[in-house]
């Protein structure tokens, strides 16, 4: 008999719900060993999941799903949700392409309410859910599930604002692990700590194991559990202050105590909010031991966990950007490290260690994280914020307004520039040159390869406005860079190859799979290097002695690189033909990274294939 046969018997949440209460326990325990076998052989994200298998079991259990509506945020902890909702065999194929999301996404299942990925704005749509179900006469519940770190962004805040002053039935959930991906960080983080610590919660962890010790009829149960949970309210929360009926804290693995305290807020009205601790990385040691090293996993062997990389590979970007931080910082005593919240994702771990008074982890905050940077340079310094392309995303208008505007030294290491590949359309860095480059005085650069990351980055740094240098995810040509800080000419883009009749003018990740297709084509390569300024000297030479022109970006082709060039020719007069290749006006899915640009035609195959139909074409 299979080990997860009883999990392996729930395909709905209604066969859930129709399981003996004694059963439960079991199926914890089956999920959460299928959950560590099946994320071992994809990757994916791991620790944040071994958290919520217990909490996840108990809201489909009291809740009705799909009719009662579960919103989870950032959504990287909803393979428990998943895998009972009809998906389980979809696992083996997680994040691969063709396969299921990492994330929630209202097309994959009706039991995903709510397409998530950035953080913070579960309690948004589940009061837009709830409100609507009161508009329409619906009866239904809406809960939000809503992470510590993710508790920390403005977004949420707005929400419970809002939340808290209409008569909205909604429940928000705070999944608090005392983790974010690093270490929680700022002043929630310690109200947390205090709720959790108090007194309150240490009695009621005791009172429910007391009360628990034998199995009262259900009813008993539930009515001991609202008392139990009404003695727990801790006046004067944070949150009551928002409005909300704030219950707990609980343990978020008791499913005793998870459960009635469940099926008593179902019944109460207004905005509820139930605090619930959990572990990050529960129920597996390795993990326990080191949720941030398994927050995000590659395959491992789940008997042995992850082991350290053999021999130094190739430096990804993200490790030059770190080693570049550390060597400038050291050179400049004005360089401020920020993160948003991506310590390690950012390559920032030696310098928050070797630079700590320098280094500011704001929580996840992006808007904030711009604007303090903005007012630091306002002071002379030089802040450097490192930030994914994706995320950068939630702070356009903090870069527009309050850097740019001001022309602000704030230099913005953006990685994950281009597809991310596994996390997909929500975590793509697709716009950035688009949304980047019709910003005034901002400069817009992507390097070509490593060696050219550091030199851009020192570039950056040593201009005296706002800078961005895009990156993408993941290694890149294996070009060791130099231990100089050298600059490159504002502005200025090279000739990687001479050829004839077609000009590859490409930018960034890309450059390697033009001259390759350059060799095939016998096409002249540009390494333009800067989307804003552009090399017009350049363009308009090239223009003079090719009869085409292709742009060649790993960024939408809408508004992106590509478009500079055709406007910087218009305005010159100059009517050379132009191909722009460059992602599409569309989504991209999630898959594997190189999968996925050949897919669209951004290889070398596929820059050659392209060429070759437009000259067919003219
Ligand atoms: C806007 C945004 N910024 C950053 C991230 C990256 N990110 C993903 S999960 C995570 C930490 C979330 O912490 P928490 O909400 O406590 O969830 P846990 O991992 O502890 O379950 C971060 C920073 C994101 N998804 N969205
Ligand atoms: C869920 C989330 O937003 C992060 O964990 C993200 O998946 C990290 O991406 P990288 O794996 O590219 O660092
Ligand atoms: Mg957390």
């Amino acid at each position: 008999m299979s080990k997860h046969a009883l999990l392996e018997s729930i395909n709905s949440p209604a066969e859930l719900r129709a399981l003996e209460r004694k059963q439960l326990a079991q199926l914890a325990s089956e999920l959460r060993d299928f959950l560590i076998e099946s994320v071992s052989q994809t990757g994916g994200h791991l620790s944040s999941n071994l958290g919520t298998v217990e909490l996840t079991i108990a809201l489909h259990a009291v809740f009705d799903t799909p009719t009662d509506r579960l919103v989870w945020d950032v959504g990287h902890q909803c393979y428990p949700h998943k895998i009972l909702t009809g998906r389980r065999q979809g696992m083996e194929k997680l994040r691969m392409r063709g396969g299921i999301a990492g994330f929630p996404k209202r097309c994959e299942s009706e039991y995903d309410t709510f397409g998530v990925g950035h953080s913070s704005t579960s309690i948004s749509a589940a009061l837009g859910m709830a409100h609507a179900a009161r508009l329409k006469g619906e009866a239904r519940k809406v809960v939000a599930i809503i992470g510590d770190g993710a508790m920390s962004a403005g977004m949420a805040f707005e929400a419970m604002n809002n939340a808290g002053v209409g008569d909205a039935d909604m429940l928000v959930i705070l999944n608090d692990n005392e983790m974010s991906i690093s270490p929680p960080v700022g002043a929630l983080n310690n109200i947390l700590t205090r709720l959790t610590s108090s007194k309150t919660y240490n009695a009621a962890r005791e009172a429910g194991r007391h009360m628990l010790g034998f199995a009262p009829p259900l009813l008993e149960l539930a009515r001991r559990a609202e008392e139990h949970v009404k003695g727990m309210i801790a006046p004067g929360t944070l949150f009551e202050e928002f409005g909300f009926h704030y219950y707990g804290p609980i343990d978020g693995h008791d499913l005793d105590a998870l459960i009635p305290t469940l099926e008593n807020l179902k019944k109460l009205k207004g905005p509820k909010f139930l605090h619930v601790i959990t572990k990050k990385g529960q129920g597996y040691k390795l993990a326990e031991s080191d949720p941030i090293l398994y927050h995000g996993v590659g395959k491992f062997a789940a008997c042995d966990g992850i082991q350290s990389a053999k021999g130094p590979g190739k430096l990804t970007y993200t490790q030059v950007f770190g080693d570049w931080l550390c060597d400038m910082a050291a050179a400049d005593s004005r360089l401020i490290g920020i993160t948003p919240a991506m310590r390690e994702g950012s390559g920032m771990v030696r310098f928050a260690n070797e630079f700590a008074d320098r280094y500011y982890d704001v929580g996840i905050a992006e808007q904030h994280a711009v604007t303090f940077a903005a007012g630091m340079a306002c002071e002379g310094l030089k802040p450097v914020v490192a930030i994914y392309s994706t995320f950068l995303q939630r702070a356009y208008d903090q870069l527009i307004h309050d850097v740019a505007l001001q022309n602000l030294p704030v230099v913005f290491a953006v990685d994950r520039g281009g597809l991310v590949g596994a996390d997909g359309p929500t975590h793509h860095g697709t716009f950035d040159l688009s949304f980047a480059a019709c910003i005034p005085n901002l400069v817009v650069m992507a390097p070509a390869d490593e060696a050219e990351c550091r030199q851009l980055l020192s570039t950056a740094f040593a201009h005296d406005g706002p800078s961005l240098v895009r990156y993408p995810r993941g290694a890149g040509t294996g070009v060791v860079p130099s231990a100089a800080l050298d600059t490159l000419p504002l502005g200025k883009g090279e000739i990687r190859r001479q050829g004839q009749g077609v000009a590859l003018l490409a930018f960034g990740s890309l450059v390697a799979a033009a001259v390759a297709a350059g060799d095939e084509l016998d096409a002249t390569v540009a390494n333009m290097r800067f989307v804003k300024p552009l090399d017009v000297e350049l363009i308009v030479e090239l223009a003079g002695n090719h009869s085409l022109l292709v742009s060649i970006e790993e960024n939408a082709v809408i508004g992106g690189a590509g478009s500079e060039i055709e406007r910087v020719l218009n305005e010159r007069g100059l009517n050379v033909a132009v191909l722009r290749l460059g992602l599409p006006d569309r989504f991209v899915d999630h898959g594997e990274q190189g999968q996925l640009l050949a897919e669209l035609g951004l290889d070398k195959d596929g820059i050659v294939r392209s060429v070759r139909e437009r000259l067919a074409n003219s």
